[in-house]
């Protein structure tokens, strides 16, 4: 065990986490050269697109190092989003150490220290490296002070590297088995395997990335699962190299995949500990949470002909996305659709993009919105997770909200712009503490006001220098209500959103105006109204198109015709069809872009 050594790189978005991960892997020979056209470590396209790799994945690497030994180098990738951080803590949970790239030219960013923190709180040894030395902008002594600065780490053996041109990553290696602690764990131990992450196969079923903390899994061994209970008969065990390659064994200290049979991902949860059905650890290791979808939305097709088609691309993402929920949901305005949960907006994001690109959908999305627990007057107490389906004020004793605590980072010439935001969002400061350059500062914000644009909003008033991190606290009695969105004074239940009243007459006004710019014009005047219960707040309209586009234009050739009438069905993809009026999907979502007040 003492010549394992598993690690994870941590880093801002495009400081060179792929890039870098890749020239180990081919450092230690794990690909030849032509296999390493693309960056192995994010496996779907999308990801490589975007640029945020939201499954994590491993390599097994052998490396000789300069005292003559082998070592086994696992390297454990994370994702780097704030919607994934509960499966950012599992992979670091599984390391003993992590190799913080940051790019020298930049400096540090945001998104570094949240990961860093959870990093340092886990007791994972951080190894800084200064990353892309090669540019001629590389400032790596200001780069090393922001480390110590604003992470509050040493940073005066810092490496500097380039994963670019291959300077300074014999040392990182020599580093990792220098600096990073081995393993502890008992291999004589009743098997403790915790999963780092599961996928689904279309072949072999559910596959498990699991760290072995004590005890050994061989295959044929009938394992458990203690958070969920189900057993099931370890199949193939191995590791990546990244590459699959099967193993006779995984011992303590060891990190490798699992395939069991098994045909549900809720079944193989990441944080779940494994164990051996006939000799049980006595109890699981700590961490283990639900991951609970905080976001909802609904999802409709563009043509309502292809509902069974959206639910069976549905299902098939949630095979490989265990925190995706959905069920059938039916809108007067959009008819029949799916009321869809997601972890945070980014999630939400991946999934509509995939939807798009992997199943050739056109989807419709409705604006985002939590859940609220809804006290009635009879005494019964239900959730809301559509705001239409929230009950007449008549029937309403009480409706709470739900509120996260929310945890920011950031240097301080950016407290004061952080706190006006926070306070714009209704939150509650808990307290706020000095690190060096460095400020912490704890709120209480109602979570409807985090989903909707709190991230970028951050981002923008810091210049990407903050950070931020939530968890739910509790439901709270709150004061809100629902804005309906009449569309030629018909009510569509898909626009309805629930705010606090001291809000909602400016978001409603404001949602309108939104809406008014965002409709196009038809062939008749659209009025656009918002209402609280019976009273209209706000009220445009867009003016009727006095000329027939076609009109314009033709002048006899036919084929000009056609490739109008061709563009126009193009652009109308994303539309639906509400009554007499074709609605744009960004109507739909035009609360994302009200200002606050
Ligand atoms: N000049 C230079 N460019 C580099 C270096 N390392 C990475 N890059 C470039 O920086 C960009 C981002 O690198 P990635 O490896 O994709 O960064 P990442 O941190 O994995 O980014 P995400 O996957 O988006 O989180 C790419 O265009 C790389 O080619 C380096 O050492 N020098």
């Amino acid at each position: 065990m003492q010549h394992i050594r598993n690690f994870s790189i941590i880093a801002h978005i495009d400081h060179g986490k792929s890039t870098l991960a890749d020239r180990l892997i081919q450092r230690c020979g794990g690909l030849a050269d032509r296999e390493m056209s693309a960056q192995v470590l994010d496996s779907m396209d999308i990801e490589r697109e975007r640029g945020i790799t939201i499954k994590a994945q491993t390599a097994a690497l052998q490396y000789k190092a300069a005292d003559g030994q082998i070592y086994a180098l696992n390297l454990i990738d994370t994702p780097g989003h704030v919607d994934f951080s509960y499966e950012v803590s599992r992979s670091l949970s599984a390391c003993e150490g992590a190799l913080l790239v940051v790019d020298a030219s930049q400096g540090v960013e945001a998104q570094t220290v949240a990961n860093c923190y959870t990093a340092i709180e886990l007791g994972v040894e951080v190894v800084p490296i200064l990353n892309k030395m090669d540019l001629p902008s590389a400032n790596p002594e200001g780069a090393r002070e922001e480390i110590e600065d604003v992470i509050g780490i040493d940073a005066a053996d810092a490496i500097l590297a380039s994963a670019k041109t291959g300077m300074g990553i014999d040392e990182i290696l020599e580093a990792v088995v220098a600096r990073i602690p081995a393993p502890v764990g008992d291999p004589t131990a009743p098997l403790q395997a915790l999963i780092i992450d599961s996928w689904f196969d279309n072949y072999v079923g559910v596959v498990m990335l699991v760290r072995i903390v004590n005890g050994v899994l061989k295959p044929k061994d009938k394992i458990s699962f203690m958070a969920t209970g189900a057993a099931h008969l370890c199949e193939q065990i191995g590791v990546f190299t990244p590459k699959s390659q099967p193993r006779v064994q995984l011992s303590a200290g060891e990190v490798g995949f699992v395939i069991a049979g098994i045909k549900d991902l809720a079944d193989a949860k990441v944080g779940d500990t494994i164990t051996i059905a006939g000799k049980p650890a006595d109890k699981p290791l700590p961490g283990f949470k639900e991951v609970k979808p905080q976001v909802f939305a609904g999802l409709y097709p563009v043509e309502s002909s292809e509902y069974d088609q959206l639910r069976d691309s549905l299902e098939k993402l949630k095979l490989n996305d265990a925190a995706l929920m959905f069920e059938p949901e039916v809108s007067q305005a959009l008819g029949f659709g799916f009321r869809c949960g997601f972890l945070g907006l980014l999630h939400m994001e991946i999934v509509q993009e995939r939807l798009e690109r992997e199943f050739d959908m056109d989807i419709i999305t409705t604006a985002p919105s939590v859940v609220y627990e809804v006290l009635q007057r009879d005494g019964t107490v239900i959730h809301i997770e559509s705001p239409s389906r929230l009950p007449e004020i008549g029937k309403l004793e009480e409706v709470r909200e739900p509120i996260v605590t929310v945890t920011l980072f950031m240097p301080q010439e950016y407290v004061g712009p952080v706190m006006t935001l926070c306070n714009n969002k209704r939150g509650n400061q808990l307290d706020m503490t000095y690190h060096g350059r460095q400020v912490h500062l704890h709120y209480e914000i109602p979570l409807a006001e985090i989903v909707l644009d709190f991230f970028d909003k951050l981002k923008s008033v810091s210049r990407g220098y903050a950070s931020m991190d939530y968890e739910f606290k509790e439901y709270r009695a709150a004061d809100v209500v629902r804005v309906d969105v009449l569309i030629n004074t018909d009510k569509v239940d898909a626009l309805s959103t629930i705010c606090h009243r001291s809000n909602a007459r400016y978001r409603g006004r404001e949602v309108v105006a939104k809406m008014r710019e965002l409709i196009p014009r038809q062939m008749y005047d659209v009025a656009i109204q918002a209402a609280i219960g019976a009273e209209i707040i706000a009220r445009e309209n867009v003016k009727a198109l006095r000329k027939n586009v076609l009109a314009k234009c033709y002048g006899g050739d036919i084929s000009r015709k056609k490739k109008l009438l061709e563009k126009q069905k193009a652009g109308k993809k994303r539309m639906k069809q509400v009554g007499s009026v074709e609605i744009p999907q960004e109507a739909f979502l035009a609360i994302l872009q009200v200002e606050d007040k």
